[in-house]
Parts: C-alpha cells; sequence; structure tokens
C-alpha cells in the first residue's frame, strides 16, 4: 500500500506550491487529455524512493467554527486521520506565528509520524532560518524552498524511510487486482456483495490494525481475482459492509494498488465533478479500466439517453474502456464486467514484442509521417516496450521533441489497433538519440 503523505499549514506557506512539485514528475507522464480535470488536493508523487500519494489539506484553520472553513477543516481532519506522514508546513520568511503553534499542537496530538518543513528559504541560511522553529516541539525543521526545489528531494526521502518499496511480485498468480471505485452511494458496497455472494470467497484475513488494504481472493468460472477494498470492508454474516463512508485516500490507494478499476456511475444521476476527479486518479495512475454504469433497473428511456450522452461528453478522456450497463442490485450485467475486467487485464499486461512494435511504428510513419517542426524533421526509428500496467511504448529516433501531441495520439491509436489493447490506457514516450553521424 502507497504511503500517504499529507500537507498540513496556514494559508499561503505554500502547500500548493510543494504540491504541485511533488505530484508533478508524475503529471508529465499523463498525456494532456481533453476533458480531463485534476483535483488539485489529491494526487500521485513519484520522484522519491517509491510512489506515494499527496494530499493536501488547503488553508487549515484548527479553530474555524462555522461555514465553509470549518467544511474544510472537516476534510482537513479527515486527511490528518488517514495520514502516513504529516508534513506541516511553516513559512521561514514570514517567521514564526500564534496560528503555527495552535497547528503544532493539534498535529503533535494525533500521534502521527510529523516532519516540519521550514519553506520559501532559498538564498537563506538553513540553520539562521531553522532556529526559531524548535519551539515548535515537532523535531528538527527541514528546511526547504518549495518554489526552487532546494532540499525538496531530502524531505520525500526522509518522509518515506519507514516504508520500503513492496517486495516483488509474488502475485502475478492471483489474477488481475480489481478496485471497485465511485463515489458516495453508487452501488459499490451492494456490487461487491453480489459479487461475492455469488462466487467463491476464498479464506481471507482480515486485518486488525495493520495499515494494508483489504484484499479479498475469489473465484468465478476457474479465474482468480483479488478485490480491493475501498472503504475497509467488514464481513457480516454473509455479507459485506463498509466500515467507512467514501474515503478518498482509500479510494486513491486502492486504484494504485489494483490492476483494474471497475468506475462506477450511477445511471440516476448526472456525471459530477468528483466522478470526473475520481475517473482522472484513474488516468494518472495508468489503470486498466471498466465503467459500470449502474441502476439501469431504474432508469427510464430518456435518463437512458441522457447518461450515455453525458459519459460520451464529460468523460471523453476514458474512450477506451468498455461500458457496461448494469443492475448491481439485481446481479444484471455482472458477468459482462468481468469479462472486460479479464480483457482489459489482458491488456494491460501484453507483452509487446520489439519486432512487432517496430513494424507497426514503420507501417504507421509510412501511411503518416510527422510533420516537419522549423528545420527539423522527427525520424522515428525503432520502439520496445518500457512497461506494462500501463503499457509504455519507447520510441527511438531523433528530433523526437518535435512530434507534436496530435501525432503521438495517432500512434496510440495505432499501437492499440495493432495489439488490440482495448481497456488500458497506453503511454507513447520519446528517446532521442544523440547520434553525430545520424542524418540529419
Ligand atoms: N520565495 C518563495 N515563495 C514561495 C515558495 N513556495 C511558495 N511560495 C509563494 O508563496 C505564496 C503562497 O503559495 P501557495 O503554494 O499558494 O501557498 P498555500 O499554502 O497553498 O496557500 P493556500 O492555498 O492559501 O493554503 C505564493 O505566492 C507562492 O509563489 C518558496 O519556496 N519560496
Ligand atoms: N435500483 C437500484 N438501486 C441500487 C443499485 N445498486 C445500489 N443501489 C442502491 O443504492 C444505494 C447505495 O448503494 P451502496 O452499495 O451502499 O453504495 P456505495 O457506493 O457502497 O456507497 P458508499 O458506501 O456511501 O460509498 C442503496 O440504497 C442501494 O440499495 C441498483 O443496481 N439498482
Amino acid at each position: 500500500m502507497d504511503p500517504t503523505l499529507v500537507l498540513v499549514g496556514r494559508p499561503n506557506v505554500g502547500k500548493s506550491t510543494l504540491f504541485n512539485r511533488l505530484t508533478r514528475s508524475r503529471d508529465a507522464l499523463v498525456a494532456d487529455m481533453p476533458g480531463l480535470t485534476r483535483d488539485r488536493h489529491y494526487g500521485h508523487g513519484r520522484g522519491g524512493p517509491r510512489p506515494f500519494l499527496v494530499v493536501d489539506t488547503g488553508g487549515f484553520e484548527p479553530q474555524a467554527k462555522e461555514g465553509i472553513v470549518q467544511e474544510m477543516a472537516r476534510q482537513a481532519e479527515a486527511a490528518i486521520a488517514e495520514a502516513d506522514v504529516l508534513l506541516f508546513i511553516v513559512d521561514g520568511r514570514t517567521g514564526l506565528t500564534p496560528q503555527d503553534k495552535a497547528i503544532a499542537d493539534r498535529l503533535r496530538r494525533t500521534g502521527r509520524p510529523l516532519h516540519l518543513v521550514v519553506n520559501k528559504a532559498e538564498g537563506m541560511n538553513r540553520s539562521i532560518v531553522a532556529a526559531e522553529f524548535h519551539e515548535l516541539g515537532c523535531g528538527d525543521p527541514l528546511v526547504i524552498s518549495a518554489a526552487h526545489g532546494d532540499g525538496v528531494r531530502e524531505l520525500v526521502e526522509l518522509a518515506l524511510e519507514p516504508f520500503p518499496e513492496n517486495s516483488a511480485e509474488e502475485e502475478a498468480e492471483k489474477g488481475p487486482r480489481v478496485a471497485i471505485a465511485g463515489r458516495p452511494n453508487v452501488g459499490k458496497s451492494t456490487l461487491i456483495n453480489t459479487l461475492l455472494g455469488e462466487e467463491r470467497v476464498i479464506a481471507f484475513d482480515m486485518p486488525g490494525t495493520t495499515r494494508d488494504a483489504i484484499e479479498i481472493p475469489f473465484e468465478r468460472n476457474g479465474r482468480h481475482y483479488t478485490l480491493i477494498d475501498t472503504a475497509g470492508l467488514r464481513r457480516k454474516g454473509k455479507v459485506f459492509e463498509a466500515v467507512e463512508k467514501f474515503s478518498v485516500i482509500k479510494t486513491l490507494q486502492a486504484v494504485e494498488e489494483s490492476n483494474v478499476v471497475v468506475l462506477m456511475l450511477d445511471a440516476s444521476q448526472d456525471i459530477s465533478d468528483q466522478d470526473a476527479h475520481i475517473a482522472g486518479f484513474c488516468i494518472e495512475a495508468g489503470r486498466a479500466l471498466v465503467l459500470a454504469i449502474n441502476k439501469w433497473d431504474m432508469v427510464d428511456g430518456y435518463r437512458r439517453e441522457r447518461i450515455k450522452q453525458d459519459v460520451a461528453r464529460k468523460l471523453n478522456f476514458l474512450g477506451f474502456a468498455r461500458v457496461h450497463y448494469i443492475s448491481a442490485l439485481e446481479g444484471q450485467g455482472i458477468g459482462g464486467v468481468l469479462s472486460s475486467v479479464d480483457k482489459a487485464y489482458a491488456a494491460a499486461m501484453a507483452k509487446l514484442p520489439t519486432p512487432k512494435l517496430t513494424r507497426a511504428l514503420i507501417d504507421a510513419v509510412q501511411k503518416q509521417t510527422p510533420p516537419r517542426h522549423g528545420v527539423f524533421r522527427p525520424k522515428l526509428r525503432y520502439a520496445h516496450q518500457g512497461g506494462s500496467n500501463p503499457p509504455i511504448i519507447v520510441i527511438h529516433g531523433n528530433a523526437l521533441e518535435h512530434v507534436p501531441d496530435s501525432y503521438t495520439r495517432y500512434l496510440e491509436r495505432v499501437f492499440m489497433e495493432a495489439f488490440k489493447l482495448q481497456g488500458t490506457p497506453l503511454r507513447v514516450q520519446y528517446k532521442t538519440s544523440h547520434n553525430p553521424y545520424s542524418d540529419k
């Protein structure tokens, strides 16, 4: 399970700046997807020793009693409660404020691992900036500049030290790891119960106080799956019930831990920002995806048309995913969802041999050459596979930094078709060789 770093601090200390820096390298992998809105407060971090999640709590006001500020405080409290590591950000230029002291008291009481981070310290003497913050009693201050990146790598390494990378994949034979994601009330628990009620649940250990996600292995038609829980399921008699209501952090973690996400939408509701944000997490994580539009039993023809249009319009960046119209309650359409999970998993894990990739690339270039950019004409020479889940295709050649995004989209479509990769996103990366003898 990937650790979650939660950024806390009073307004204007640089939390968003740090958040953006921590999540940026991951962003760069996400091709610009039209229509994809990003959640500014939850992100995937890379660039440290291992993957992690970052939550920005926004301006944290522990004193707030009412209104929007109180609602924000409630969400911040929830994030703090689920944090693996708290990063308490203060402003090295403004210096120590009474509000910092109030926040420090609050955070110390959580008993969570806590690092005090003094920001905006570029060009300043580290020990002098740090001095006055010792009195917060949050340990040695780490001095950084979020804007310039100074000290950020060290900060991440230190924060993640207690969380070594999961040991290598002994898991492969357990079949796809499936997360069922969706906003509150779409019917996740109902689907899980329908799935597990019909199928054989293989005995599993209920975690006690461990931070691990609950994983429920089950079998259907002789195939194995592992369900990754998004809500802290508890078994009560024959059914599972959610221990917590919807949790963004649990959802993010489950998405990250899974191979395939079943994203549930509610046919009786319009698609909301929250739906789009959850879809965005899946895309950022590069997960294979199946869309399940639930409660199909309770909507009439008009709504059915309307939700189809809504999906096409608001979630057009999920065009690679198969769509199923289901009723979790009545058990309609579940088999179709699982068979799409199998196909999406196969696509996400596909082995793409270099000769076949290169052949597909050369055919694509012959059909349509990349446009000239000034004096540069990008030359695409060969391709190999750089990873799976999502499949990454690395293209080698010259002047590849001048390949326009639209051409990359074209290549993605070509590879998707050549290898029948429906159900998974695909990433194309370029490696320009700087060979002085290569033709210009
Ligand atoms: N000099 C300097 N300025 C910084 C640094 N990091 C952030 N800032 C500036 O501080 C201001 C506040 O930064 P934000 O990242 O928006 O702060 P925040 O804590 O997210 O603020 P809220 O969204 O109000 O909670 C901006 O003008 C940033 O450009 C830094 O490392 N050095
Ligand atoms: N008509 C109909 N109702 C459904 C269906 N699936 C779920 N529901 C109802 O929708 C409500 C919410 O379902 P849950 O399964 O609790 O939703 P959830 O996504 O787990 O909700 P959270 O735990 O809040 O995240 C319940 O009243 C279900 O009975 C369906 O296929 N058809």
